[in-house]
């Protein structure tokens, strides 16, 4: 699931991993929630991706929330150039905690990093809190597609892994493996 304030670039970032495409200066507000599909190859096991673009807009949580407790993931976004919808990432955070099962897999994502002028929030910043909630964190941009693909795939690794992993089989690193395949891209443990 992708969540985050809106205006941040949910669906942006789904139309960029699902099609390849970004549409550039169309802003159409997603109403309540929308879903695509995607097959991705992970270590050779085809695995079927449900995604679900949720509206940001305060006034579609009641219908949000009701997904939340089926998720396996969630992409939380803000928007690098608006400090507001950083700062809302502490309420999120909160809402995500009170809706979600225990054990979903959770990713910090600071998008529109193309827009390197009109940064609002510094990647330090961003790295601090996903530090102090030990979050998997990267900056992307819907736009050039940069570290795109790997936030997904990533999502794809782990999740497959729980399903299928044999106990002799090590862990997948979720954050150890965004470290080293992100351009730019960064996380932290707790
Ligand atoms: N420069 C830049 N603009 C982006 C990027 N991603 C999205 N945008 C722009 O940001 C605006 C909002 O994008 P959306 O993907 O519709 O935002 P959203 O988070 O889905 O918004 P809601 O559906 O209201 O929750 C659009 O005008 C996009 O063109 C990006 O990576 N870089």
């Amino acid at each position: 699931m992708l969540v985050g304030d809106s205006g941040v670039g949910k669906t942006c970032l789904l139309m960029r991993f699902k099609d390849g495409a970004f549409l550039a200066g169309t802003f159409i507000s997603t109403v309540g929630i929308d879903f695509r599909n995607k097959v991705v190859d992970v270590d050779g096991m085809k695995v079927k991706l449900q995604i679900w673009d949720t509206a940001g807009q305060e006034r579609f949580r009641s219908v949000t929330h009701a997904y939340y407790r089926d998720a396996h993931a969630l992409l939380l976004l803000y928007d690098v150039t608006n400090k507001a919808s950083f700062d809302s990432i502490q309420a999120w955070l909160t809402e995500i905690q009170e809706h979600t099962q225990d054990d979903v897999v959770l990713m910090l994502l600071g998008n529109k990093v193309d827009s390197a002028q009109e940064r609002a929030v510094k990647r330090e910043d961003a790295e601090k809190l996903a530090k102090d909630y030990g979050l998997p964190f990267m900056e992307t941009s819907a736009k050039t597609g940069l570290n795109v693909d790997l936030a997904f795939t990533a999502i794809a690794k782990e999740l497959k892994q729980r399903h299928t992993k044999a106990p002799s089989e090590p862990r997948f690193q979720l954050h150890d493996y965004i470290k080293r395949e992100g351009r730019g891209a960064s996380c932290c443990r707790p």
